[in-house]
């Protein structure tokens, strides 16, 4: 063996051992912290019924190794353990919860408002300290500020981007009209949510193109669907993972930092000292970041958490629900039929008026999300003990609320795998329990975005309705999807469409 090779050999057998080393002492380090509140919770998590755990990993190691399967197992184990479980995942224990009042419980009150140090870690990594991710005083502090532009008297301030994105894609869409071929809708609508949210909440003037907007939102997925299988990592391996991810994980970073760049392009966080635009009523979400409340890397922070939430989100939605409809004609038919009372056959604008009389397309755009919820499962840590139902939870729990059970409970949704916008009906909503339909969670951390997210759908679904009849060769047991923070569909939105006469 030469010295060189001998050399290296050494090397690695000298960084194996430190890394051991490191290992050990930081498990028992982290073990002695642990340790007290761990036995306390141990206590506890023997009144629930959950899998069987084993030394150090907990229940993790089923994750680890199927992290594809995450979202399936933990609605399996509700089916076996019911609607309250526990999960151990390495030291920390998690209780999932399926039942609509132990939900409305965890969501509405002021315990709860963390998402815990696990979510707050890992999804902070890009998000850092935006309001999506962040916790305590700093999250309140921009809850209590960001949701003013997100008011509903303030929603017809995006109306027309609104409507000018729409426009675009019925447009872009006119070829596919004279082709029978199926094409993944969600290339077109992806483009146009994500201008509509740099243009209503940053004021942003440079549309950006098909192929940016698609690197963009491949990004976003690949972070969303990383930081989500770590949640179920023990502490320690999760953390000696992320070390040889740095560098992939600053390649994502870059390319999330896309609308923050534009910002500063445009000049969008220059602050213009003029009184009237401090008593300005009207302002976008941007006109509020200018303020010195928030620091520089503050307002880069929330400019990548609005971008994401306000766009990814509704390129999902909307796509679903195209591709729903493309499946149901006679439901489609109806909505159309909504559309044509409204508009009388006019091809104007859609206003807050017509908005308001889209009630049908309402119940459908409902009806999608119950049976696609968007954020299938919800985390929150309780900062003190909870009483739920007959049981006393300790602090520090995590709490992991699992919505497609809550969304399929017979109870309050008859025949539940039936795509049935009467679901939402004036009357079925009259006695649906809070708790039970979770789209946008309920609660201090509910979607600050969800009034916003109602036009949207509503002014880009209705355009192309209105101009295009959708089609579809699959069923709605057809559509796989992968549930992970955000649930999409695995095969895209694929429909076609012809010209409406
Ligand atoms: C169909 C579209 C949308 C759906 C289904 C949706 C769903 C949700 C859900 C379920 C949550 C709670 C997440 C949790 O508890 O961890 C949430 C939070 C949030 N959403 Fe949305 N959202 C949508 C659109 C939007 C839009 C358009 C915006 C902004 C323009 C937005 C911004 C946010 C923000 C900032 C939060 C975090 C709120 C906080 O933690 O205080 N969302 N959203």
């Amino acid at each position: 063996m030469k010295f060189t090779e001998y050399f290296s050999l050494f090397s690695l057998v000298q960084a194996f051992c430190v890394f051991i080393s490191i290992f050990f002492v930081y498990g028992t380090y982290d073990g002695k912290k642990q340790n007290e509140k761990h036995s306390r919770h141990k206590w506890y998590a023997s009144l629930f019924d959950g899998p069987k755990p084993v030394p150090y990993f907990g229940n993790s190691l089923n994750f680890i190794l199927h992290p594809e399967s995450i979202a399936l197992m933990l609605m399996f184990y509700t089916q076996k353990y019911g609607s309250k479980y526990r999960l151990w995942i390495g030291q920390k224990l998690s209780i999932v919860i399926s039942d609509a009042s132990d939900a409305k419980t965890i969501l509405i009150g002021n315990k709860f408002t963390s998402k815990g140090d696990d979510f707050h870690d890992l999804f902070g990594r890009v998000f850092k300290t935006g309001t999506f991710s962040d916790q305590g005083e700093s999250w309140k502090k921009s809850r209590k500020i960001l949701q003013q532009p997100f008011k509903s008297i303030l929603l017809h301030n995006y109306i027309d981007t609104m409507n000018e994105e729409a426009r675009k894609i019925v447009k872009e869409l006119q070829p596919k009209a004279h082709n029978p071929e199926m094409f993944d809708v969600s290339d077109f609508v992806g483009t146009a949510t994500f201008n509509i949210a740099c243009k209503t909440l940053f004021d942003l003037k440079e549309p950006v193109s098909k192929e940016t907007h698609y690197i963009f939102r491949k990004a976003a997925e690949e972070f969303e669907t990383d930081s989500f299988n770590l949640m179920f990592y023990p502490k320690l391996i999760r953390n000696i993972k992320q070390l040889f991810a740095k560098k992939k994980l600053n390649h994502i970073f870059n390319i999330m930092e896309l609308p923050y760049r534009k910002v500063i392009l445009e000049g969008k966080l220059k602050v213009k000292r003029d009184k009237k635009n401090d008593e300005q009523v009207d302002k976008k979400l941007i006109d509020y970041l200018k303020s010195d409340v928030f620091s520089d890397e503050e307002k880069k922070a929330q400019i990548m958490t609005y971008s994401v939430g306000g766009s990814e989100t509704l390129v999902i939605s909307i796509s679903l629900t195209l591709l729903i409809l493309a499946i149901y004609h006679e439901i489609q038919d109806k909505v159309v039929d909504e559309l044509k009372h409204i508009f009388n056959d006019d091809d104007r604008d859609t206003t807050v008026d017509d908005i308001k009389q889209m009630h049908y397309l309402e119940q459908v755009l409902k009806e999608v999300m119950r049976l696609f919820p968007l954020a299938p499962f919800l985390f929150r840590t309780a900062k003190e003990d909870v009483i739920l139902g007959n049981h006393t939870i300790p602090s520090g729990t995590e709490f992991i609320i699992n919505v497609p059970a809550l969304h399929n409970n017979p109870t309050n949704f008859p025949n539940p795998d039936t795509f049935d916008p009467e679901h939402f009906s004036a009357e079925r909503c009259r006695v649906l329990p809070k708790g039970s339909y979770l789209p946008f969670a309920i609660g201090p951390r509910n979607c600050i975005g969800k009034a916003f997210a109602m036009y949207e759908m509503k002014i880009v679904c209705s355009a192309i309705l209105r101009k295009y009849r959708l089609h579809s060769i699959i069923t709605k047991e057809d559509i796989k999807v992968k549930y992970s923070f955000v649930l999409d569909s695995i095969e895209g939105y694929n429909i076609s469409l012809s010209e409406r006469k």
